[in-house]
């Protein structure tokens, strides 16, 4: 029985993109979602009438009425000037001034460039429509000069409203010329004028970067008093940041410096911010609120799924190698082998490779070596003393450990008392590992909940017979039958284990659940052919591979979506015939949604 999840109320700019993504990724085009933006800014103007009494009966300008002020104007019976940028940001821009066209006298647009500059097709595609609106007046602007000019002309207009599209959450680096011009002129025609301002998504100017999280660490005051960094002034933060930043956490000192280099002078001060879908994680920082106004949130019509099924969204978010990396850059995965069984560690090992890491190494008992060797050249076997992994292959294996970014261990590791015990004292040299399968036994599920290794990243992949073992650790009851168990009871075990052991959960099965201490989001990928013995060890590998060089929540979301993916491509060649290395073949694909084909299995 499905009801209603609840997910994340509060998200992040960066967040919503990866959200975005994913409503693409499930069939919603990015058309539709300018539409629903646009839509969702014209029908929140009227909220700027209300803002616009309150500002002035509060601040009673007597100046504005010496400078012959717009302010007694409705916004509704006066002319709304739309500034655009040459991004999405601007289309958005667009429709608005569309969906405007029945409510307000007119518009003027001022599109800051030409047509043939504008960046995207949907901006594109809107601009061209925009043409047809006969209230709306189009400028393309292409100086400083020109913006004052046609300003100028058009000032006696009584403008009523100013609505920023000039840039979104795609600004980056330094603002000058005519999107700094554009930026001053509606400031100082707020202030001086007293026009009121409606920002689209963000106020023109401002990075979304810049906006520090209400995570950020607390900060104790030399009084002994804890405050956070919203309390705290951008001068002293810049004091903060130059002085301290050395011996600050990098959390924190990354916070401090992207809200110190913002400079409030080069950002559009709006009266009203109308942003997407949800609230953003934006800290009540006076200095932010003199930034943003009052927050709307319009909803653009994004499935609850783009939340809840990892997408392509997610996967985009991943580490790219970058053109000029070198050899370890981009990630080595160690795995641990127990002795039994060679194939496991071997076609985890493979499965890593195929994530794009750069080294992948076998750390594998003697008497598995020769034939985990013979499996693929690609791969580095590292011989450790002994028929089975042991107390005395710690040493060596901890250097191993040292020189690789992520550990997978578990597949096909066995249950000798003596190896899991060994396993278990390598736990706190884990800077990132997965653990499955084998070693999800009790003593390492003590060994990573006692792990003082705060900043280790940590990731199970059980099956539901394997959570039931961390269950019972955790001293949390689980049926035995997995239909049995509701699906909202399920994810809140899920969460908990999560936070007892401080790892990620990843429950495998037809839909797999990956679990944080506070969210449970699903994959839908895969098929019933994965049941076959051996795609869990791809599964681990995978997941481990992109572990090296990602966050433990992405790498998980990411590794059960790819798994998923790749044995979907190889299920409609080869059928229930699938075998886990069908599934390896197909990685490259899944990575690449369609243009990579991946090998086929040889005949
Ligand atoms: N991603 C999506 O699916 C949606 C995005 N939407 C809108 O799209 C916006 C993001 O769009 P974009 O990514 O196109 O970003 P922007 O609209 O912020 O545009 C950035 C453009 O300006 C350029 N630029 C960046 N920094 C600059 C600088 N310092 N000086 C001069 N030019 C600079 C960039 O090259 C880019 O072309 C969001 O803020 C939102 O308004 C909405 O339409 C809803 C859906
Ligand atoms: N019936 C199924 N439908 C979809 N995916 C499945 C199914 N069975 C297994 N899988 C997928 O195969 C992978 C391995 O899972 P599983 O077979 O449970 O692992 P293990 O090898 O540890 O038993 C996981 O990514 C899981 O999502
Ligand atoms: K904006």
């Amino acid at each position: 029985m499905w009801g209603v999840i609840m997910r994340q109320e509060v998200i992040t700019y960066e967040e919503l993109k990866v959200i975005e993504k994913n409503a693409i990724g499930l069939g919603m085009s990015s058309l539709m979602l300018m539409e629903n933006a646009g839509a969702g800014v014209a029908a929140s103007i009227e909220c700027l009438n209300k803002l616009k009494t309150n500002r002035k009966n509060n601040h009673k300008n007597k100046k504005n009425n010496k400078t012959g002020a717009d302010s007694n104007h409705d916004v509704f019976n006066s002319p709304v000037l739309i500034l655009a940028g040459l991004g999405n940001n601007g289309g958005d821009a667009f429709v608005t001034a569309r969906h405007l066209e029945k409510k307000v006298v007119s518009s003027f647009v001022f599109l800051l460039g030409t047509e043939d500059q504008i960046k995207t097709h949907e901006s594109q595609v809107n601009f061209k429509l925009l043409k047809h609106s006969e209230k709306v007046h189009i400028f393309e602007i292409k100086s400083e000069s020109e913006l004052v000019n046609v300003y100028d002309s058009l000032k006696d207009a009584g403008i009523g409203a100013i609505i920023d599209g000039i840039f979104g959450t795609g600004f980056s680096g330094e603002l000058k010329g005519l999107e700094k011009a554009a930026i001053e002129l509606i400031n100082s025609e707020r202030k001086t004028r007293n026009i009121p301002v409606l920002s689209i998504d963000i106020p023109s100017g401002m990075r979304p970067d810049q906006i520090p999280g209400l995570t950020v660490l607390p900060i104790v005051s030399s009084a002994g008093s804890s405050m956070s960094l919203s309390d705290l002034s951008p001068d002293f933060l810049s004091d903060l940041s130059s002085n301290l930043s050395q011996e600050l956490s990098p959390l924190l000192s990354s916070a401090i410096s992207s809200v110190s280099s913002f400079n409030p002078e080069s950002v559009v001060k709006a009266d009203l911010t109308v942003t997407f879908h949800k609230s953003r994680d934006c800290p009540n920082l006076k200095i932010l609120d003199d930034i943003f106004g009052e927050i709307v949130i319009a909803p653009i019509g994004i499935p609850e799924a783009a939340e809840k099924y990892v997408g392509s969204g997610d996967i985009s978010s991943l580490y790219k190698r970058s053109v000029n990396s070198k050899k370890g850059d981009s990630g080595k995965v160690l795995v641990i082998a127990g002795g039994p069984f060679s194939g496991a560690p071997a076609l985890s090992g493979m499965a890593a490779f195929g994530t794009g890491v750069d080294i992948v190494t076998i750390a594998a008992p003697e008497s598995i070596y020769e034939s985990i060797s013979s499996y693929a050249p690609e791969l580095i076997i590292k011989k450790l003393s002994g028929e089975f992994f042991n107390e005395q292959n710690i040493p060596f294996v901890t250097r191993l450990i040292q020189s690789h970014d992520a550990v997978v261990i578990g597949p096909g590791f066995g249950k000798n008392k003596e190896s899991i015990q060994a396993a278990a004292k390598l736990v706190p040299y884990f800077k990132k590992a997965v653990i499955d399968a084998d070693a999800l036994v009790p003593e390492m599920f003590e060994a990573i909940e006692q792990s003082e290794n705060d900043y280790a990243d940590y990731i199970i992949t059980p099956h539901y017979h394997e959570l039931m073992r961390a269950a019972a650790y955790c001293g949390i009851d689980l049926s035995e039958n997995r239909d049995e168990e509701d699906i909202f009871a399920l994810e809140d075990i899920l969460m908990d284990i999560s936070e007892r052991l401080g790892a990620m959960v990843l429950l495998k099965g037809q839909e797999d659940m990956i679990a944080s201490f506070d969210e449970v989001r699903y994959n839908s990928t895969g098929n019933a052919a994965m049941s076959v013995g051996g795609t869990g060890d791809v599964l681990a590998g995978i997941v481990g591979g992109l572990l090296a060089k990602n966050k433990a929540e992405l790498a998980t979301l990411c590794g059960a979506y790819i798994c998923g993916k790749a044995g979907d491509a190889a299920y409609t060649e080869v059928g229930d015939s699938l075998i886990p290395t069908d599934v390896i073949d197909k990685i490259p694909f899944a990575f690449s949604n369609g243009t990579v084909k991946g090998r086929s299995r040889k005949e």
